[in-house]
């Protein structure tokens, strides 16, 4: 089958598959039994990412239990920053920590090549994709230099991303060329990603929410576009998701000024807005991962508003962000059941 027929494919490509195709943000994690005992066999979290044994593992553990319409590759978007030497470790309940990047380490950090370091996410991409069934879909993905700024700035997650807004209003000759750093090193590591087998990239600007109006075109559109623009030129037919979490009324417009297929939606987004953004080209999205905890009717209802929504056209299925531990993998499977047997 070429891959041109794998459904996430044709629905980048404009077109209405029903039912729609469905994958999950986070679909390998915590939630999996049998993640949690790979990830304790492989080491620390960046162990798991760059083992491609089991790397392969994990991306293939929901495909396995659901039969989702995607895999996506299990690694994660601060990979960038560590192949910069900026020191990434996960602690144990403390989510990531970073060395803090000062002002002088920015413009040092064009000069070093990320690929040596990124080698063993590509061969996990590789190897995916031949044990991959050939009818399911193989994204790869990379941080929005906007969002993985963030972590790099302030050296940790933080709920506002206060210090890297500030660190842009005082230094914003610096701050644009880290984004344009970014920009061209996360071009680089998606080509490589397509070449190795994805047949679609998304790019996660989770902490988009949290700018104003010039900011974001600045900091979220501009830096994503340039994203796109290099990797279109040197790979013309690939095809990309962006998904800017929190951007609300600044969604209008966003797929045109960055240039991707298609966009991600949060659950914020008012179905009435995500048929209008639908009217523009393929939408993903957009289920409370709140909804796939609680089960039952808060699951059926949340996914029968967006399919009676948005069905009859270009949808992904998929939740507003990513599934949270505390997921019952039930409740999982009732989710891709009910999706599956939607007749639009
Ligand atoms: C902001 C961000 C990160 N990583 C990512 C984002 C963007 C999407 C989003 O907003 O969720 C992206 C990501 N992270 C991970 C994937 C794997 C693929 C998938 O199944 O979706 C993807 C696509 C694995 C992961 N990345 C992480 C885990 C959990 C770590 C573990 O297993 O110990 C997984 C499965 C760790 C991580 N990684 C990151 C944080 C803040 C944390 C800690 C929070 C948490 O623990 O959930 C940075």
């Amino acid at each position: 089958m070429a891959s041109g027929t794998r459904k996430i494919v044709e629905v980048l490509n404009g077109k209405t598959v029903s039912p729609p195709p469905v994958w999950l943000m986070r679909q390998a994690g915590r939630y999996l039994p049998e993640y949690r005992e790979t990830r304790a066999k492989a080491g620390t979290f960046l162990d798991l990412c760059y083992s491609p044994d089991h790397a392969v593992e994990v991306t293939l553990q929901p495909i396995r239990r659901y039969g989702f319409d995607a895999a996506i590759l299990f690694s994660d978007i601060l990979v960038i920053p560590d192949a910069l030497k900026r020191q990434v470790r996960f602690d144990e309940g403390h989510g990531p920590r970073l060395k803090p990047l000062t002002l002088d380490e920015i413009s040092p950090l064009s000069k070093l090549g990320v690929m040596e370091h990124l080698a063993p996410v590509i061969e996990t991409v590789g190897r995916l994709r031949k044990e991959l069934p050939q009818e399911t879909a193989l994204l790869g993905f990379c941080g929005a230099p906007w969002t993985v700024a963030t972590y790099m700035i302030a050296g940790h997650g933080t709920p506002d991303q206060a210090p890297t807004r500030l660190f842009a209003y005082k230094e914003p000759k610096a701050f644009a060329l880290l984004l344009d750093i970014l920009a061209e090193k996360s071009a680089e590591y998606l080509i490589a990603q397509i070449d190795a087998g994805a047949d679609a990239v998304q790019i996660f600007d989770s902490w988009a929410g949290v700018l104003g109006e010039h900011e974001f075109d600045a900091y979220a559109v501009k830096p994503v576009r340039r994203i796109v623009d290099i990797v279109r030129a040197a790979r013309p037919q690939a095809k990309i998701i962006a998904f800017a979490k929190g951007a609300g009324l600044f969604l209008r417009g966003y797929r045109q000024q960055t240039g991707a297929d298609a966009i991600g939606l949060d659950w914020t987004v008012p179905l009435s807005m995500a048929v209008e953004l639908q009217k523009d080209g393929p939408v993903q999205g957009n289920l409370d991962p709140q909804r796939v905890v609680a089960g039952g009717a808060a699951l059926h209802e949340g996914i029968d508003a967006i399919l009676s929504a948005l069905g009859n056209g270009p949808l992904i299925f998929n939740l507003g962000h990513g599934i949270t531990p505390q997921a019952d993998p039930a409740n999982v499977a009732d989710l891709v059941q009910r999706v599956r047997s939607h007749r639009s």
